[in-house]
């Protein structure tokens, strides 16, 4: 199918080395021709070849740009259409005068993420595939680079679409049962289908949905609160996560979120801290906000880093902490190891409860390396990060790998309770037209528009 020729600078906006305008559609190349004086038309060159010229407004013959021109003509292109690429010098003027010649010649500006979409729509990638594109250029760590990687490469895809093959062959299985009841005793079919092929699909989507939470710490960091009484070294944990181990810091541009969220790379795992005011807010956790708050801003984190002060004896306020972490995961740091110690060592094992202990001088940079390993190795048994790239990490995966889960789960129960084969048949279709979602098969107009809105303009 023929859409019509779009456009958008593809680079961030801003001063750069070089500034790229993206051309995509049937008008792509006589557009962009219109506006070229090079040694050739862009019209008569080779698919896949790259121009030095000047970029020119047509009337006047004025020139505006000097640029190098990328032609690729369908179908082996990003979209599966015919592409330029107008490589122009960087800088916000020159960029945008060119985006408005292109503009002037009956092409239209891209949506967010339309390029993809397009690459989407024209069948050269699936849903999941298309959003890890998004999730590449977002990724915060090897390891969630890795994932978004695999995604987009198809694994996620292959996978889902090896499950929905074996609920078709259930499907097919159950249909030759409902035509011809005759054909096989439907009580040996059902015990062999459903509790045999049923339920290795559902081993599979388990086994699929157990790594899913590290999947998505990967993607969207593991929430991280830095509690512990005045004065034990917050701010020091604070400072050496951040700075000495240079992590990587940013913030996400393009986000709706209010709160500024920093992430820092700490061996492969990104945790999320929340900005400085948040921080403070939890350093004086309980006497300014109160327990309830406090409950609350704790069961919400993924990890807890509880700091205690080695030179002083553990007080009320401590074991308040202890009570309030209940069982959210939680590292207990005994800092100022580098002082004489006044912790009662009993007591600590005692409100530890099993809860790693790490001791720290922050002071002397002692312990880091041990706390560091210890987050990683909380929330990646070793085996699991070899396998890392078929991690499921998009919420709107996890949601419909268990709505398919949740759907045989009712053709299993039906099965067990005898019910007719048709009831069972319903279950599993709509297990397979959830896991179809995915990857876009049967996905509704608006949710594609949605998805791709999120994108970066220009992608
Ligand atoms: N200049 C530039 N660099 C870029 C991009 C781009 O669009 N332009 N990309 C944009 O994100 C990424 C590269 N991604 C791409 C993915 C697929 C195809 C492509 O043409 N695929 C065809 C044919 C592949 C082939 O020749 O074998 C296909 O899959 O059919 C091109 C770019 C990163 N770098
Ligand atoms: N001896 C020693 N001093 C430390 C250590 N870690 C931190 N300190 C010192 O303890 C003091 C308090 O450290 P901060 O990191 O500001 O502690 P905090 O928990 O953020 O304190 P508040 O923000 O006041 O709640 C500073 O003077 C640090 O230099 C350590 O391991 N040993
Ligand atoms: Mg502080």
């Amino acid at each position: 199918m023929d859409y019509d020729t779009i456009a958008a600078v593809s680079t961030p906006i801003g001063e750069g080395a070089i500034s790229i305008v993206r051309l995509s559609g049937p008008e792509a190349i006589q557009a962009a021709d219109r506006i070229f004086r090079g040694s050739a038309a862009l019209t008569k060159v080779g698919s896949h070849t790259i121009h030095y010229g000047k970029i020119v407004e047509p009337e006047t013959g004025r020139v505006v740009e000097e640029a190098m021109v990328s032609v690729m003509k369908k179908p082996k292109t990003f979209t599966r259409e015919d592409v330029v690429e107008i490589n122009c010098h960087g800088g916000l003027v020159s960029v945008n005068k060119v985006l408005g010649l292109v503009l002037d010649q009956n092409v239209r500006m891209a949506e967010p993420g339309e390029f993809t979409k397009r690459a989407f729509l024209n069948g050269r990638i699936d849903l999941s595939q298309a959003e890890a594109v998004m999730d590449l250029i977002r990724a915060k760590t090897d390891r969630a680079l890795n994932v978004a990687m695999g995604q987009m490469e198809g694994k996620l895809s292959a996978l889902v679409r090896e499950l929905r093959n074996e609920l078709l062959d259930i499907l097919a299985a159950v249909e030759v049962n409902i035509d011809y009841p005759e054909y096989d005793d439907a009580e040996i079919m059902t015990e062999k289908l459903l509790f045999e092929k049923a339920s290795r699909v559902a081993g599979k989507l388990d086994r699929i949905l157990s790594t899913a939470g590290q999947g998505k710490i990967l993607r969207e960091g593991l929430s991280t609160v830095i509690i512990g009484r005045p004065n034990v070294g917050k701010s020091s944990l604070l400072n050496h996560l951040v700075h000495e181990n240079k992590a990587i810091v940013t913030d996400i541009p393009g986000t709706t979120r209010d709160v500024i969220e920093e992430y820092v790379n700490v061996g492969g795992v990104p945790l999320k801290l929340v900005d400085t005011a948040g921080i403070r807010e939890t350093e004086d956790i309980v006497e300014k906000i109160g327990v309830e708050r406090s409950q609350a801003v704790l069961k919400s984190a993924d990890l807890v880093l509880l700091l205690l002060n080695n030179n002083e004896k553990l007080t009320g306020e401590d074991r308040r902490l202890f009570e309030l972490i209940g069982d959210a995961h939680t590292i207990i740091i005994l800092n100022k190891t580098d002082l004489p110690s006044h912790v009662s060592a009993d007591e600590l094992q005692r409100l530890a409860s099993g809860r790693p202990v790490i001791r720290t001088s922050l002071l002397q940079e002692k312990g880091i390396d041990e706390l560091e390993s210890m987050i990683a190795s909380l929330f990646f048994d070793r085996g699991v990060a070899a396998r890392a790239e078929t991690y499921v990490s998009n919420t709107r995966h996890i949601a419909l790998l268990k709505q398919a889960r949740s759907a045989l789960s009712d053709a299993i129960t039906a099965a067990e309770q005898g019910l007719p084969v048709d009831i069972i048949q319903i279950d599993v279709k709509r297990a397979w037209d959830i896991l179809g979602e995915i990857i876009g098969d049967s996905v509704s107009d608006g949710l594609i528009n949605k998805l791709f809105s999120q994108f970066c303009l220009g992608k």
